[in-house]
């Protein structure tokens, strides 16, 4: 199913934002502080309204589905990690099933496996460090399985090894068809790790298309507005600045 926005607007937010994501790719949305990435992650999740233009999931306007079907196909994690409940951490990762009515532990057990806290998972939630915090909210999302997985800097409180790991497993679950968007504010990771990237500056897109395109020098100076220089081979692309 397609995720495709259409002249998205959101005062002061975003302005005529549209774009056509196919699944089975990792999208990264970046952009400097305050250019409405995570607006639009939230739009996209059906969280935020847009005050005109549309989201469609498969042809289906996002606001005419049932909450529960949308829940079923998209899996949110927001920027802020916070967990409210001092419950098991395996009691927060089963929550991702609530849409399905159901605690499988099958797609449990592998959320807690992919993201390395199965050690954790008898823990009080309230107990966990920051990383291992937001570890437990995106196996959470990860348990749904759902087909559009939406994160919101879900590599910022990741270690490097944490990091690389979870990027793997969203590969992997692109390559099994997911559609993957990720907010990302390490443009390395985006250009190493995305099929696609698209920038946002001010509420407008300033490029959209391939990583070494869309996150090419001059849109990072420009967009950014920092002296910048890739080096490296495709893939393994570090970003150098001055
Ligand atoms: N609830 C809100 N009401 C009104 N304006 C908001 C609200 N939330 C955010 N904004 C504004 O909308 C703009 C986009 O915010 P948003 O959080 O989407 O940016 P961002 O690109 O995710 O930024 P960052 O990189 O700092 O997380 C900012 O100018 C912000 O101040």
């Amino acid at each position: 199913m397609r995720l495709a926005a259409r002249d998205l607007t959101l005062a002061g937010r975003l302005s005529g934002v549209s774009f056509d994501l196919a699944p089975g790719s990792i999208t990264a949305i970046c952009g400097p502080n305050g250019a409405g990435k995570s607006s639009l992650l939230e739009a996209l999740a059906g969280l935020l309204q847009p005050d005109a233009g549309d989201i469609t999931l498969g042809g289906q306007g996002l606001r005419d589905m049932p909450p529960r079907e949308r829940a079923k196909c998209v899996g949110y994690l927001p920027q802020s990690h916070e967990i409210a409940w001092d419950v098991p951490v395996r009691s927060i990762v089963e929550l991702g099933r609530m849409p399905h009515g159901d605690r499988l532990a099958d797609p449990i057990d592998s959320a807690l496996r992919a993201l390395d806290i199965e050690r954790l998972a008898h823990r009080r939630a309230q107990s966990l460090s920051g990383g291992e915090t937001a570890r437990v909210l995106l196996a959470r999302v990860l348990a749904g399985e759902p087909q559009w997985i939406l994160a919101d800097e879900p590599l910022a409180a990741l270690d490097i090894g944490h990091q690389i790991a979870l990027l793997r497993h969203l590969r992997k679950a692109a390559a099994r068809g997911a559609g993957v968007v990720l907010v990302l504010h390490d443009l390395a990771h985006a250009m190493n790790h995305a099929d696609r990237a698209i920038v946002l500056d001010q509420g407008h897109i300033a490029a959209d298309g391939a990583c070494e395109d869309a996150l090419d020098r001059d849109t990072i100076e420009r967009v950014w507005k920092v002296p910048v220089r890739w080096i490296g081979e495709p893939g393994h692309r570090a970003l150098v600045t001055g």
